[in-house]
């Protein structure tokens, strides 16, 4: 059995991508639908697109092409993998991607379930809780983007696609994977396409994945991948599985640009254990070329440091209000990413080959700077960040989505791993 899934951003991509691993699938990522087949005996396919944000047609075609890729290669079953907070705009693609990917498959039901427990991501009456707020109370209702105001998972999706939502109740997956599977069954008799479960801990994963092993099409965070990935992994597959992603050694260097709040206090501890540097945004509207060289420069005459110096563009709230308003959101943030672009670019010329990156957009730039299109999985930093390596070149990468890791991620990615 090989598993397609298809992720709607870069970082959400490698977080279900180690979930997968870690569960004892190899599993391959690929950066956008590769362009043509590609030889591998991985279990597990994960196509990230760049399709969260954008407009439903956009994310539609995407979607499709990259199941049509993965059916390609022998997939079987497919995962639909958006963010654990359900991040999209008012006008939300992820109902839409769902029907048009069980339409395409022929499937009239599917799973809605975007928790991770391990990251304070839980359903619990269909509602979706970043810790012990309700999603539409925390943080993410201020999100620049995909501002979430709306907790209830049955009323996102209805607002979204075309069906009917239902629930099955957390009293109900207590009662084990049957019950999860007659529940199913009863609600595809409603006419329910979208099935909200509720999710509470780890166990309540390993009851749907035994409960949900037989569906064509499941859609959700990465918490539901380690079930699953239990009921398909081969025996014995689990020692293996993340052997080809084991990092490397060369020099490392750490580039945030992400500004959420685990980031910046991340951020906040790295400085003081290591080298840093501060980007400043209006160099990078000037000339980002010849900023990203100095940068370069500060980084390579840093590096001998037992931890890899950091450069910075993480912010807090207030001061990254100030930046927008004077410079404007969109052209200080693009700024901000093409200087990263030009540092990635130069420091590879230069022989850096191990890269940590915060930030989902962040890491789509440098993956994209350092022409990283396929890489093999390795071992867990923190729940859903892994070590990845790239299949083609010499280098390994660390790409955390910004609200994940522990604050003493930066430090842990470097010391906590033996490179070959
Ligand atoms: N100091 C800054 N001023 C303006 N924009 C910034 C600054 N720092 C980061 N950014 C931009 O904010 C965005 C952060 O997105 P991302 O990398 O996905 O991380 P996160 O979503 O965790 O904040 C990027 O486009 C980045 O270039
Ligand atoms: O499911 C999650 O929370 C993550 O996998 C994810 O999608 C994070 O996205 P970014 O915040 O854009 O890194």
């Amino acid at each position: 059995m090989r598993l397609g899934v298809i992720a709607d951003d870069f970082t959400g991509a490698t977080d279900i991508a180690s979930f997968l691993v870690q569960n004892g699938l190899s599993t391959i990522q690929f950066n956008g639908i590769p362009a043509g087949e590609i030889a591998t005996d991985a279990q597990a396919m994960v196509i990230s697109l760049k399709s969260r944000s954008c407009p439903a047609e956009q994310a539609v075609a995407q979607s499709l092409a990259a199941l049509a890729w993965l059916q390609q290669q022998g997939c079987q079953r497919f995962y639909f993998k958006y963010c654990s907070t359900f991040d999209s705009t008012a006008q939300g693609n992820i109902g839409p991607v769902t029907d048009a990917l069980l339409k395409a498959l022929g499937e009239t039901q599917t799973v809605i379930c975007p928790a991770l427990p391990v990251n304070g991501r839980t359903v619990y009456q269909g509602h979706l809780f970043v810790g012990d707020q309700l999603l539409s109370e925390s943080g993410m209702r201020h999100h620049p983007v995909t501002p979430m105001r709306e907790s209830n998972l049955l009323r996102l999706m209805t607002s979204q696609a075309t069906g009917k939502a239902g629930l099955i109740a957390a009293a109900q997956v207590d009662q084990g994977a049957d019950s999860v599977r007659q529940a199913m069954h009863q609600l595809a008799e409603q006419g329910v396409s979208y099935v909200v479960i509720d999710t509470l801990h780890h166990q309540h994963l390993l009851t749907l994945g035994a409960a949900l092993s037989d569906l064509r099409l499941v859609t959700g965070g990465s918490g539901l991948a380690i079930g699953l990935a239990r009921q398909w992994a081969r025996a014995g597959a689990d020692a293996q599985a993340e052997q080809a992603g084991r990092p490397q050694g060369g020099r490392a260097v750490v580039l945030s640009g992400s500004c959420s709040q685990m980031t910046c206090r991340q951020v906040s501890l790295y400085r003081q254990q290591a080298p840093a540097c501060e980007v400043q945004v209006e160099p990078c509207m000037q000339n980002s070329d010849d900023y990203a060289r100095q940068l370069c420069d500060w980084t390579e005459a840093n590096s001998q440091h037992s931890l890899a110096p950091l450069l910075y563009a993480t912010t807090d709230a207030q001061q990254l209000q100030a930046i927008q308003q004077r410079y404007g959101a969109q052209r200080s943030s693009e700024a901000v990413e093409q200087l990263f672009a030009a540092v990635t670019r130069e420091l590879k010329r230069r022989g850096w080959q191990r890269f940590i990156v915060a930030g989902g957009e962040t890491s789509g730039v440098v993956a994209q700077s350092l022409g990283v299109t396929a890489f093999h999985i390795g071992p867990t930093i923190s729940p859903g960040v892994p070590w990845v390596r790239d299949i083609h070149q010499p280098l390994s990468l660390a790409l955390k989505s910004g609200n994940f890791g522990d604050e003493d991620f930066f430090r842990r990615a470097q010391t906590e791993f033996t490179y070959d």
